[in-house]
């Protein structure tokens, strides 16, 4: 599995790939009507992309929650000490203002390793939904502060875990070279 990992003597760097459907399928859905058929809708006025994610929130006793977050941007390249999960839930993101965000996530289980990472870079017009779970960083907004429609799951239980990633020494997050 590509890692976009680089091992350093003193740190390990982590670089963002382009955002795509085969790449994220093992962490959840992009959300995008790019490549997906739209059904007409309302006399032909409306092309409605239907069930692009899976909202997965009923675990027990839960509920769907339709958040808006508000993210100030970070600089990169930034380390990364943590990862969290919700293990009752799907969280999916949809940006608001057209900005390309950074997602970081890593496959389902009880630990996370540097080489376990997968980042990416979407266009700022993908969402992401993270399948209940998964590991992944919290928003990383880039640029200017952006808003963001989040979906996710309210309810009884704790529905977040955090750990650090491998020994909590800090993995350093980039971009490559050609990316904005
Ligand atoms: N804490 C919260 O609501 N958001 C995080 O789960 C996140 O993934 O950003
Ligand atoms: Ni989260």
């Amino acid at each position: 599995m590509n890692t976009s990992l680089e091992t350093h003597p003193t740190r390990i760097r982590l670089r963002a790939q382009p955002l795509t459907v085969e790449a994220f399928a093992e962490f959840g859905e992009v959300i995008t009507s790019d490549g997906n058929t739209p059904l007409l809708i309302n006399d032909g006025m409306t092309e409605r992309f239907h069930a692009l994610a899976l909202v997965d929130t009923g675990d027990h006793g839960g509920h769907a929650l339709i958040n808006l977050f508000h993210a100030q941007p970070y600089a990169l390249p930034m380390t990364l000490s943590s990862m969290e999960r919700h293990p009752l839930g799907s969280q999916a993101f949809m940006p608001l203002d057209a900005q390309p965000f950074i997602v970081v996530v890593a496959p389902i289980g009880e630990h996370v390793e540097p080489a376990d990472l997968r980042a990416f870079i979407t266009d700022g017009r993908q969402g992401v939904n993270y399948r209940r779970g998964v590991w992944h960083h919290s928003l990383i907004a880039l640029n200017t502060p952006a808003r963001f429609m989040v979906v996710d799951r309210g309810g009884p239980g704790d529905n977040c875990d955090v750990v650090p990633i491998g020994d909590g020494a800090g993995v350093v997050l980039e971009l490559d070279e050609t990316q904005p």
